[in-house]
């Protein structure tokens, strides 16, 4: 049996044919009462099935955040399955926004429900929390492997608050943050043309402040409804840009319902990351 393509490469190909956003589909309750829809699975549904119509098709990657359908119980978890299944059929990478960290032999169950080609949340990254220890993500990190998937590891979150814990030095005298990317180069050496293990680097950082070559992607939320725009992005991620993936939610889904506004927003939010990024 040939082995899968690595994910690495299958990003920087669909970031390279569709250019590098990333949308989130996040359904907020204010969203969906925006969007004229209930607060309830129908309006979830309708949701989705819309934002994946007008962007599934065009946009690199989509990024559903699990909690949004989590609060819906067994009926929400299936309604992320099928936009799984179905921005995936479309062509859209999808990164699933879960964010998980725990102990080794949980982690690999983890890893099982969204990385193992036989889950029905089956996707082609993961979002995880690196807080219990780096090496508590190594199931994570080889089942991704072995199947061609990716991971994606918090370093230096968006919002504020994450730099009491991301910007704490170890004992090395290193950041906390720093440990997480110099962990993700060495498990990225030597990979073409691009590593399948991420950082997740906020595009709302005054400055990186962390040497971010790690020879992967970096996932850039924080475009749009967190203030940060694509201007901010050469400042934050310099010399490695041309590995960034700007990331927006909000910034793009507040223009729903009707597809050709989500689409035409989508399409302002990529010609702003082209004009700053030269993507
Ligand atoms: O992993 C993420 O995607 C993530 C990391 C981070 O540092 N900050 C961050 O906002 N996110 C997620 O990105 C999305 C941002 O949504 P908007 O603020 O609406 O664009 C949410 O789903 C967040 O959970």
């Amino acid at each position: 049996m040939t082995a899968p393509e690595p994910f690495g490469a299958r990003l920087r190909r669909a970031l390279d044919a569709r250019g590098p956003l990333c949308v989130g589909i996040d359904p907020h309750p204010a969203l969906l009462t925006e969007w004229g829809l209930g607060d309830d699975i129908g309006g979830l549904e309708r949701f989705c099935a819309t934002a994946v119509e007008a962007l599934a098709d065009r946009v690199a990657v989509l990024k559903p955040q699990s909690a949004f359908f989590e609060r819906f119980g067994s009926r929400g978890i299936a309604v992320l399955e099928r936009t799984v299944a179905e921005a995936r059929a479309a062509g859209a990478l999808v990164i699933m926004d879960a964010k998980r960290g725990d102990i080794g032999s949980t982690m690999a169950a983890y890893a099982g429900a969204f990385l193992d080609k036989g889950s029905p949340l089956f996707s082609d990254a993961v979002t995880v929390s690196p807080y219990l220890g780096y090496g508590a993500l190594r199931p994570a990190l080889d089942l991704a492997a072995a199947g061609g998937c990716g991971v994606f590891v918090l370093a230096l979150t968006s919002n504020p608050e994450g730099a009491e814990v991301q910007r704490a030095t170890s004992a090395g005298g290193l950041s906390v943050a720093q440990g997480v990317l110099d962990r993700l180069a060495a498990d990225n050496a030597g990979a073409t043309p691009l590593g399948s293990f991420g950082a997740v680097v906020g595009a709302t950082l005054e400055e990186a402040g962390a040497d971010l070559a790690i020879n992967g992607p970096l996932l850039a939320p924080g475009l749009g409804a967190q203030g940060a725009t694509a201007a901010d992005l050469p400042r934050v991620f310099g010399g490695v840009l041309r590995n960034v993936v700007p990331s927006t939610s909000r910034g793009v889904l507040r223009h729903g319902p009707e597809v050709a506004a989500l689409r035409a927003a989508a399409e302002r939010q990529a010609a702003e990351v082209a004009r700053f990024t030269g993507a």
